[in-house]
């Protein structure tokens, strides 16, 4: 019978679903394909209605799914959904630090041959337990999980790893296009705040600084950036926006958004020189790109005014108000989207694919991790053109 947690979960994911059409024809092309057939994949990975239909997806061609989500942020009716479907998922919104890692030890235990991993976390684990050689090979999602195993656990793994967020079509389709739009729509979210004519300084001019930086413009703002890299100063330059340091532009700007995932890159010299009633955003994925420790400090009061608005005052008079306590604020507030439904199907293409080369082809690939092979980038660049009817 299904529970009133997994039809809401169903529900969820029936949108969800219904927009991200490369992984449906996915579905249809694996009934017949069945690459997983006879694997077990281990997963980690943030669990919410986006991630249902990878898994979904890779249910389709024939894989045994065990999985957990991330810690603090696994959604129970996704959980409870997944688990009418068949799949043994682990973990639920309220556990602990403990319990999350009781729930990753839950998924090795499950001796999968190919790992779905985030941060690196499954393959230390098989490292630490001696079972590597029981694993294919599998991916890995995030940037920080692939710093990993080029660092501490560079020469431990000897299956392939094909690092996803390596792939330079994720960077265009999500860091840029879809990072740029929902920091925009998080913004307007969050603050209720005009965009048009209000003043923005970009810190960080890469892939998601880029995105974010032309979307703030395309409604209206006038932008500044803050770029360390002369090239990358030099190409926001060309492509119109002021470009200074971030306390030169400290009084000038009304919004500054970090995205750079460096560590103090807003700090008290800049804010420091901003007017009253500036406000502080990061989008970067770690939470220490404002000196926030600093700002409290300095702080001789502050309250939270909002959901994800906290206002702190300074000793002469003015306030700042920062976004989401400094963590990634296209992700905080009420009902926080995320990114795009269609960047998640671009997204988790990837991830299907590449584990498809893996369960076809590991003896191909090279132990270790490896950037996503580049005609996987290509197809799946041709079908996200033909799915948007782009010739049209
Ligand atoms: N919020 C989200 O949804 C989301 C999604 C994808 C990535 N991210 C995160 O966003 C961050 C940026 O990702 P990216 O793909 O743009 O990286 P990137 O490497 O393409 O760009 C970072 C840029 O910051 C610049 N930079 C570094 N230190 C600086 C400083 N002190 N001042 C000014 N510029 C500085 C670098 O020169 C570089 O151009 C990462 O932490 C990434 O994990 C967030």
């Amino acid at each position: 019978m299904t529970s009133d947690l997994a039809a809401q979960g169903a529900r969820r994911v029936e949108w969800i679903r219904s927009r991200m059409p490369l992984l449906a024809a996915m579905r249809e092309e694996f009934a017949t394909r069945q690459p997983f057939a006879g694997h077990r994949i281990g997963m980690s990975l943030h669990i919410e209605p986006k991630t249902a239909v990878l898994l979904e997806t890779l249910q389709a061609g024939g894989a045994e799914i065990v999985s957990t989500g991330n810690h603090g942020s696994t959604q129970d009716d996704v959980v409870a959904f997944l688990r009418e479907q068949g799949m043994t998922v682990f973990g639920a919104r309220d556990d602990t630090l403990e319990q999350h890692h009781v729930n990753i030890a839950g998924v090795l235990d499950a001796a999968a041959d190919m790992l779905l991993d985030n941060g690196g976390d499954l393959a230390a684990g098989v490292v630490e337990r001696g079972v590597t050689a029981s694993i294919l090979g599998g991916t890995e999602e995030t940037t920080s999980g692939g710093d990993r195993l080029r660092g501490e656990l560079a020469g431990a793994i000897p299956f392939p790893v094909i690092v996803i967020n390596d792939s330079l079509l994720k960077a265009i389709g999500e860091n840029k296009h879809a990072v740029g739009q929902s920091v925009v729509e998080s913004f307007m979210r969050i603050t209720n705040l005009m965009v048009p004519g209000r003043r923005f300084v970009v810190v960080g001019y890469g892939w998601c600084g880029r995105g974010v930086a032309h979307y703030l413009r395309a409604l209206g703002g006038k932008v500044a950036v803050v770029e360390v890299d002369e090239l990358k100063a030099f190409e926001a330059a060309l492509d119109g926006f002021r470009v200074s340091t971030a306390v030169d532009l400290a009084p000038w700007g009304d919004v500054f958004i970090t995205a750079t995932g460096h560590a103090d890159v807003l700090t008290l010299d800049a804010i420091e020189r901003m007017h009253d009633g500036a406000v502080l955003a990061n989008c970067g994925h770690f939470p220490w790109e404002i000196d926030v420790a600093g700002l409290r400090d300095a702080a001789v009061a502050s309250r939270e005014i909002d959901d994800a608005i906290e206002r702190l005052d300074l000793a002469d008079g003015r306030h700042v108000i920062l976004l989401a306590g400094g963590r990634m604020f296209n992700l905080a507030g009420r009902e926080p989207k995320g990114n795009s439904l269609e960047s998640m199907d671009l997204g988790f293409l990837l991830q299907t694919l590449s584990l498809e080369r893996v369960a076809t082809s590991a003896a191909s690939l090279r132990a270790g991790a490896q950037p996503v092979p580049d005609d996987i980038d290509r197809t799946i660049a041709r079908r996200m053109l033909a799915a948007m009817h782009a010739a049209e």
